[in-house]
Protein backbone atom coordinates (compact mmCIF):
# COMPACT_ATOMS: atom_id res chain seq x y z
CA UNK A 1 0.00 0.00 0.00
CA UNK A 2 1.42 4.00 -1.03
CA UNK A 3 1.73 6.41 1.28
CA UNK A 4 2.16 9.77 0.38
CA UNK A 5 3.22 12.29 3.19
CA UNK A 6 2.89 15.87 2.00
CA UNK A 7 5.24 18.12 4.28
CA UNK A 8 4.17 21.93 3.28
CA UNK A 9 4.55 25.70 4.61
CA UNK A 10 1.05 27.23 6.06
CA UNK A 11 0.59 30.52 5.41
CA UNK A 12 -0.12 32.22 9.25
CA UNK A 13 -4.01 32.48 9.22
CA UNK A 14 -4.78 32.49 5.79
CA UNK A 15 -6.99 29.63 5.28
CA UNK A 16 -8.25 30.52 1.16
CA UNK A 17 -4.52 30.15 0.36
CA UNK A 18 -3.27 26.99 2.25
CA UNK A 19 -6.50 25.15 0.70
CA UNK A 20 -5.14 26.23 -2.46
CA UNK A 21 -1.45 25.05 -1.60
CA UNK A 22 -3.22 21.79 -0.85
CA UNK A 23 -5.22 21.46 -3.81
CA UNK A 24 -2.26 21.96 -5.75
CA UNK A 25 -0.31 19.78 -3.38
CA UNK A 26 -2.48 17.00 -3.88
CA UNK A 27 -3.50 17.11 -7.43
CA UNK A 28 0.50 16.42 -8.46
CA UNK A 29 1.52 13.97 -5.65
CA UNK A 30 -1.57 11.62 -6.61
CA UNK A 31 -0.82 12.71 -10.48
CA UNK A 32 2.62 11.28 -9.91
CA UNK A 33 2.48 8.41 -7.83
CA UNK A 34 -0.93 7.08 -7.33
CA UNK A 35 -1.23 6.62 -3.69
CA UNK A 36 -3.73 4.39 -1.57
CA UNK A 37 -3.46 6.86 1.07
CA UNK A 38 -2.22 10.62 1.83
CA UNK A 39 -1.63 12.27 5.14
CA UNK A 40 -1.49 16.22 5.71
CA UNK A 41 0.35 18.33 8.37
CA UNK A 42 -1.57 19.59 11.53
CA UNK A 43 -4.01 22.71 11.24
CA UNK A 44 -3.18 23.61 7.71
CA UNK A 45 -6.02 25.40 7.46
CA UNK A 46 -5.00 28.32 9.63
CA UNK A 47 -1.12 27.57 11.45
CA UNK A 48 -0.74 28.67 14.81
CA UNK A 49 -2.91 31.74 14.50
CA UNK A 50 -5.07 31.40 17.36
CA UNK A 51 -5.71 34.52 18.11
CA UNK A 52 -7.54 35.40 15.16
CA UNK A 53 -9.45 31.88 15.07
CA UNK A 54 -12.97 33.57 15.62
CA UNK A 55 -11.88 34.97 12.24
CA UNK A 56 -10.33 32.16 10.46
CA UNK A 57 -11.13 28.86 12.16
CA UNK A 58 -13.12 26.50 9.76
CA UNK A 59 -17.11 26.95 10.28
CA UNK A 60 -18.09 23.00 8.45
CA UNK A 61 -16.98 24.03 4.72
CA UNK A 62 -13.25 21.63 5.09
CA UNK A 63 -14.81 17.95 6.25
CA UNK A 64 -17.16 18.35 2.76
CA UNK A 65 -14.10 19.81 -0.02
CA UNK A 66 -12.07 16.53 2.29
CA UNK A 67 -14.45 14.12 1.56
CA UNK A 68 -14.85 15.40 -2.51
CA UNK A 69 -10.89 15.11 -2.64
CA UNK A 70 -10.73 11.59 -1.07
CA UNK A 71 -13.42 10.75 -3.71
CA UNK A 72 -12.00 12.66 -6.26
CA UNK A 73 -8.94 10.85 -6.24
CA UNK A 74 -10.03 7.18 -4.75
CA UNK A 75 -7.98 7.76 -1.47
CA UNK A 76 -7.87 7.26 2.14
CA UNK A 77 -7.22 10.91 3.06
CA UNK A 78 -5.95 11.73 6.31
CA UNK A 79 -6.57 15.15 5.90
CA UNK A 80 -4.02 16.35 8.95
CA UNK A 81 -6.10 18.54 11.03
CA UNK A 82 -7.69 21.91 10.87
CA UNK A 83 -8.78 24.30 13.28
CA UNK A 84 -12.73 24.31 13.44
CA UNK A 85 -15.05 26.47 15.33
CA UNK A 86 -18.15 24.38 17.00
CA UNK A 87 -20.81 25.76 19.18
CA UNK A 88 -18.45 25.66 21.94
CA UNK A 89 -15.16 26.97 20.85
CA UNK A 90 -12.22 25.96 18.67
CA UNK A 91 -11.12 22.18 17.82
CA UNK A 92 -7.89 21.15 16.24
CA UNK A 93 -9.54 18.00 14.50
CA UNK A 94 -8.29 15.50 11.82
CA UNK A 95 -11.04 14.22 9.85
CA UNK A 96 -10.51 10.96 7.72
CA UNK A 97 -12.01 9.85 4.44
CA UNK A 98 -12.56 6.61 2.60
CA UNK A 99 -12.11 6.63 -1.13
CA UNK A 100 -15.57 7.08 -1.74
CA UNK A 101 -15.73 10.23 0.14
CA UNK A 102 -17.43 8.90 3.43
CA UNK A 103 -15.82 9.91 6.68
CA UNK A 104 -13.92 7.39 8.47
CA UNK A 105 -13.51 8.86 11.84
CA UNK A 106 -12.97 12.45 13.03
CA UNK A 107 -10.74 13.07 16.44
CA UNK A 108 -10.05 16.31 17.99
CA UNK A 109 -6.36 16.65 20.01
CA UNK A 110 -6.81 16.01 23.62
CA UNK A 111 -3.51 17.28 25.14
CA UNK A 112 -3.31 20.79 24.44
CA UNK A 113 0.49 21.96 24.10
CA UNK A 114 0.80 25.11 26.78
CA UNK A 115 4.22 25.84 25.19
CA UNK A 116 2.20 27.49 22.14
CA UNK A 117 -1.22 28.48 24.49
CA UNK A 118 -3.29 25.90 23.16
CA UNK A 119 -5.19 25.65 26.17
CA UNK A 120 -5.93 29.28 26.13
CA UNK A 121 -7.70 29.51 22.61
CA UNK A 122 -8.77 25.64 21.96
CA UNK A 123 -11.44 23.15 23.86
CA UNK A 124 -9.71 19.54 24.54
CA UNK A 125 -11.26 16.89 22.13
CA UNK A 126 -13.57 14.65 23.53
CA UNK A 127 -12.79 10.79 25.08
CA UNK A 128 -13.14 8.50 22.25
CA UNK A 129 -11.04 5.70 20.15
CA UNK A 130 -9.67 7.40 17.08
CA UNK A 131 -9.53 4.19 15.68
CA UNK A 132 -10.16 3.57 11.53
CA UNK A 133 -10.16 0.83 9.16
CA UNK A 134 -7.61 0.72 5.94
CA UNK A 135 -8.46 -2.03 4.31
CA UNK A 136 -8.33 -5.02 7.07
CA UNK A 137 -5.84 -3.14 9.07
CA UNK A 138 -6.94 -0.84 12.32
CA UNK A 139 -5.33 2.35 12.04
CA UNK A 140 -5.08 5.17 14.22
CA UNK A 141 -4.62 8.91 14.53
CA UNK A 142 -2.88 11.35 17.18
CA UNK A 143 -1.81 15.07 16.45
CA UNK A 144 1.51 16.56 17.43
CA UNK A 145 1.95 16.84 21.02
CA UNK A 146 0.16 13.69 21.58
CA UNK A 147 3.09 12.14 20.78
CA UNK A 148 4.29 12.63 24.53
CA UNK A 149 1.71 10.75 25.97
CA UNK A 150 2.88 6.78 25.44
CA UNK A 151 -0.94 5.75 26.62
CA UNK A 152 -2.15 7.05 23.90
CA UNK A 153 -0.39 4.88 21.51
CA UNK A 154 -0.64 2.18 23.38
CA UNK A 155 -4.33 2.27 23.57
CA UNK A 156 -4.41 2.31 20.10
CA UNK A 157 -2.42 -1.01 19.79
CA UNK A 158 -3.91 -2.91 21.78
CA UNK A 159 -7.13 -1.78 20.00
CA UNK A 160 -5.36 -3.52 17.51
CA UNK A 161 -3.85 -0.14 15.47
CA UNK A 162 -1.15 -1.65 12.86
CA UNK A 163 -0.18 1.91 12.32
CA UNK A 164 -1.13 5.38 13.54
CA UNK A 165 -0.86 8.92 11.96
CA UNK A 166 0.70 12.04 13.33
CA UNK A 167 0.02 15.22 11.61
CA UNK A 168 2.24 17.89 13.38
CA UNK A 169 3.23 21.58 13.70
CA UNK A 170 6.19 20.82 15.77
CA UNK A 171 8.97 23.39 15.89
CA UNK A 172 12.44 23.75 16.27
CA UNK A 173 14.68 23.33 18.96
CA UNK A 174 13.03 20.01 19.49
CA UNK A 175 13.99 18.16 16.73
CA UNK A 176 15.59 15.61 18.37
CA UNK A 177 12.26 14.71 20.57
CA UNK A 178 10.45 14.32 17.50
CA UNK A 179 12.71 11.99 15.86
CA UNK A 180 12.96 9.87 19.32
CA UNK A 181 9.54 9.95 20.44
CA UNK A 182 8.52 8.71 16.45
CA UNK A 183 10.64 5.95 16.81
CA UNK A 184 10.23 5.17 20.58
CA UNK A 185 6.24 4.52 19.39
CA UNK A 186 6.66 3.02 17.09
CA UNK A 187 9.37 0.37 18.64
CA UNK A 188 7.28 0.10 21.77
CA UNK A 189 4.08 -0.43 20.10
CA UNK A 190 5.79 -2.57 17.20
CA UNK A 191 3.57 -0.50 14.78
CA UNK A 192 3.85 1.53 11.78
CA UNK A 193 4.38 5.20 12.40
CA UNK A 194 3.04 7.73 9.42
CA UNK A 195 4.38 11.55 11.10
CA UNK A 196 3.67 14.72 8.69
CA UNK A 197 5.39 17.73 10.33
CA UNK A 198 4.84 21.35 8.22
CA UNK A 199 8.11 23.32 7.55
CA UNK A 200 8.44 27.22 7.61
CA UNK A 201 7.77 29.74 10.29
CA UNK A 202 4.74 31.23 11.63
CA UNK A 203 3.99 33.52 14.58
CA UNK A 204 7.61 33.16 16.62
CA UNK A 205 7.79 29.29 15.70
CA UNK A 206 10.13 28.15 13.00
CA UNK A 207 9.12 24.23 12.15
CA UNK A 208 11.20 21.46 11.53
CA UNK A 209 9.70 19.28 8.89
CA UNK A 210 11.40 15.62 8.85
CA UNK A 211 8.16 13.98 8.26
CA UNK A 212 8.58 10.29 8.28
CA UNK A 213 7.82 6.37 8.53
CA UNK A 214 8.57 4.54 11.12
CA UNK A 215 8.39 0.71 10.57
CA UNK A 216 7.61 -1.61 13.72
CA UNK A 217 11.42 -2.68 14.25
CA UNK A 218 12.03 1.37 14.62
CA UNK A 219 14.06 1.96 11.23
CA UNK A 220 13.40 4.78 10.05
CA UNK A 221 11.94 3.99 5.89
CA UNK A 222 11.89 7.79 5.15
CA UNK A 223 12.23 10.64 5.95
CA UNK A 224 12.27 14.37 4.87
CA UNK A 225 14.61 17.43 5.16
CA UNK A 226 13.36 20.95 6.50
CA UNK A 227 11.63 21.36 2.66
CA UNK A 228 8.52 21.52 1.34
CA UNK A 229 8.04 18.76 -0.55
CA UNK A 230 6.15 15.09 -0.54
CA UNK A 231 7.25 11.58 0.01
CA UNK A 232 5.64 8.17 -1.15
CA UNK A 233 6.92 4.82 0.67
CA UNK A 234 4.94 1.70 0.11
CA UNK A 235 4.29 0.42 3.55
CA UNK A 236 3.67 -3.80 4.18
CA UNK A 237 1.58 -3.46 7.35
CA UNK A 238 2.00 -7.33 7.55
CA UNK A 239 5.36 -6.95 9.01
CA UNK A 240 3.25 -5.46 12.25
CA UNK A 241 2.39 -9.19 12.79
CA UNK A 242 5.84 -10.56 11.82
CA UNK A 243 7.74 -8.35 14.87
CA UNK A 244 4.49 -9.01 16.95
CA UNK A 245 5.41 -12.71 16.95
CA UNK A 246 9.12 -12.17 16.77
CA UNK A 247 8.92 -10.07 19.89
CA UNK A 248 5.30 -10.66 21.77
CA UNK A 249 5.54 -7.88 24.00
CA UNK A 250 1.69 -7.61 23.82
CA UNK A 251 1.47 -11.30 24.76
CA UNK A 252 4.32 -10.87 28.04
CA UNK A 253 2.86 -7.21 29.13
CA UNK A 254 1.81 -7.81 33.05
CA UNK A 255 -0.87 -5.14 33.33
CA UNK A 256 -1.11 -5.95 36.80
CA UNK A 257 2.33 -4.83 37.76
CA UNK A 258 1.98 -1.48 36.30
CA UNK A 259 0.74 1.11 39.03
O1 LIG B 1 5.65 18.67 22.05
C1 LIG B 1 6.29 19.48 21.36
O2 LIG B 1 7.47 19.74 21.56
C2 LIG B 1 5.62 20.14 20.20
C3 LIG B 1 4.14 20.02 20.25
C4 LIG B 1 3.46 20.95 19.34
O3 LIG B 1 4.07 21.78 18.70
C5 LIG B 1 2.01 20.86 19.14
O4 LIG B 1 1.36 20.01 19.76
O5 LIG B 1 1.49 21.62 18.30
Amino acid sequence: MKFSLIQMDIAYGQPEKNRKQVEDHLGRVVEQHRPDVVVLPEMWNTGYDLQRLDEIADRGDLPGWMAEKAKEWGIVFVGGSIAEKRANGFYNTTYVYSPDGNEVVRYSKVHRFRLMDEEKYLQPGERRSPLFSIGEFAAGSMICYDLRFPELARSLALDGAHIVFVPAEWPHPRLNHWRALLQARAIENQMFIVAVNRVGKGGNHTFCGHSMVVDPWGSILAEMKEEEASLTVDIDLEEVDRVRRKIPVFKDRIPDCYF
